[in-house]
């Protein structure tokens, strides 16, 4: 772009602290992601990854602090949502609606259009589109969730412990999925205690520890 201003970073946090009742979570986080890159977010159970993935899907609010992805201040959370999907560890999906449906309506919510079936057929959850997902197993339901983030690819997708609850052939599904999602330019942050599994995707490693987030 010559002599424009270069883009936005699709991550970028600034000195951002957060406190949940008593305890305080985030200690002056400083963050910048390129839009595109892969970053794994590591570090012990209640290191604090999962409250960092949403804080900048801007579920939580910084108690201080400044932050902005794509451009889009935290505190403009309708733009922030619009741009960010959340795969949250237990999956996130409605337990009333059925697989295709929850995926769907996924896409209804952001506009978009896509292949359900298809995406329901890259899972092997072809033959269970109408079940509901309350009569699905814990893996059936990871997969599930990663049919969603990989139908949406929205621009930065954050994805908490892709590989948990899965066999061998759901990781390596997991991760031809989430590496489909680099491959189209998606900006992704993956949380996770399967270092190998998810630097093969994500290279660039993070570690929060003690609420501080450093290079790993
Ligand atoms: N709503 C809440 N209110 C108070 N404290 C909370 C809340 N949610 C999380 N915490 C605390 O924040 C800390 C970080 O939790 P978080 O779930 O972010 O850790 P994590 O790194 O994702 O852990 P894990 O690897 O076990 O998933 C923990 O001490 C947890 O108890």
């Amino acid at each position: 772009m010559p002599g424009g201003a270069p883009p936005p970073d699709a991550l970028q946090l600034r000195d951002l602290w957060l406190r949940l009742g008593r305890e305080v979570i985030l200690r002056g986080v400083n963050l910048d992601v390129p839009a595109g890159q892969g970053v794994t977010l590591l570090g012990e159970n209640g290191a604090g990854k999962t409250t960092l993935l949403r804080v900048l899907a801007s579920g939580l609010k910084p108690t201080r602090g400044e932050g902005r992805v794509l451009g889009f201040d935290l505190r403009d959370a309708r733009s922030v949502r619009d741009a960010v999907h959340l795969m949250p560890v237990d999956a996130g999906l409605y337990p009333d609606l059925s697989c295709a449906e929850n995926l769907h309506f996924a896409l209804q919510m952001h506009g978009q259009a896509g292949d359900v079936a298809g995406a329901l057929g890259r899972v092997n959850l072809a033959g269970v589109g109408a079940r509901r997902v309350r009569f699905l197993s814990a893996g059936m339901r990871k997969r599930l969730a990663l049919a969603r983030a990989w139908l949406l690819a929205r621009p930065v997708t954050l994805v908490d412990e892709p590989f948990a609850n899965l066999d061998d052939s759901g990781r390596a599904l997991a991760r031809e999925l989430l590496g489909e999602l680099r491959e189209r330019g998606v900006t992704l942050v993956i949380a996770a205690h399967e270092p190998e599994l998810a630097r093969a995707i994500a290279p660039r490693a993070l570690r929060l520890s003690g609420g501080v987030l450093v290079e790993a």
